[in-house]
């Protein structure tokens, strides 16, 4: 199965997220103009890092968000890997990545696991207890968030109940930019599974962020890199070209899990 994906490589207004929602409308519909099956969007688009406001801007039950994206789904016909927003429920804020599908449903949240101590997150944010796997037409994917990517068990976790595609969202800082490609390009490679990153551009007041959107194929190819500044990344991607890749060098198969404990 072919997929068009579309990375919504966007700067984002600091703790401003009713300007953030009218540019995610006018990203999503020039977007459309190009058919794409999947729409990614980066970590954190309503609100950027704003932590110390996240109490009061986030999302309540990410339900805004939710209905915001459920009604773009319908209208364009295509499938949200819905970046993450600040998603604020009883016991605090989450970073919830939302999967909605083109009929406008909700698929699937996953809330970010690994909470990033150097931009201190886990000061603002609890962590999620899910997994990132979901399925959109028949196939299986999984969806992480930024510093996940450097828990390469946490991704093989997902990868091993049959994930073909790895979509990571993140608002990754520009001083570690060759981090977030060897990262991205090791994991689809050691997974042989597309690997789609969405990344933010722009910056806030403390930090500059990397842009370089990538779409890597299972054999660790770079299919197409955005640059530094906001674009639309788009790509078709071949989910037969998993199955080739996992045939000819069977991982999966040869893997001794008993033996990494
Ligand atoms: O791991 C890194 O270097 C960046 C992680 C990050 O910025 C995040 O998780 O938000």
């Amino acid at each position: 199965m072919k997929l068009k994906i579309a990375c919504l490589q966007m700067d984002i207004a600091f703790g401003e997220p009713v300007k953030n929602y009218q540019s995610v409308e006018k990203l999503i519909q020039k977007a459309s103009n190009d058919k794409p099956d999947i729409i990614v969007l980066p970590e954190l688009w309503t609100t950027g890092y704003d932590l110390t406001r996240l109490d009061t801007i986030a999302d309540k039950n990410a339900a805004h968000t939710i209905k915001f994206l459920k009604q773009a789904a319908i209208k364009y016909r295509v499938h949200f890997v819905g970046g993450s927003v600040a998603n604020k429920g009883d016991t605090g804020v989450k970073n919830t990545l939302l999967i909605i599908n083109k009929k406008g449903q909700l698929v699937h949240l996953y809330s970010k696991l690994h909470l990033f101590k150097l931009m201190d997150e886990h000061l603002y944010l609890e962590a999620g207890a899910e997994k990132g796997l979901f399925e959109l037409e028949e196939h299986q994917f999984a969806g992480v968030i930024c510093y996940d990517i450097r828990f390469p068990e946490w991704i093989r976790s997902h990868t091993a109940k049959g994930a073909e595609v790895l979509f990571v969202v993140a608002e990754w800082p520009a001083p570690r930019l060759s981090h977030w490609r060897a990262l991205l390009i090791a994991r689809a490679i050691e997974n042989q599974c597309f690997v789609i990153g969405c990344n933010r551009s722009g910056q806030d007041p403390t930090n500059q962020f990397a842009g370089h959107s990538m779409i890597i194929d299972p054999w660790g190819e770079v299919v197409a890199e955005a640059r530094e500044n906001e674009e639309i990344l788009t790509a078709v991607i071949d989910l037969e070209l998993v199955k080739e890749i996992r045939k000819l060098i069977p991982i999966f198969e040869d893997r001794k899990p008993d033996y990494y404990k």
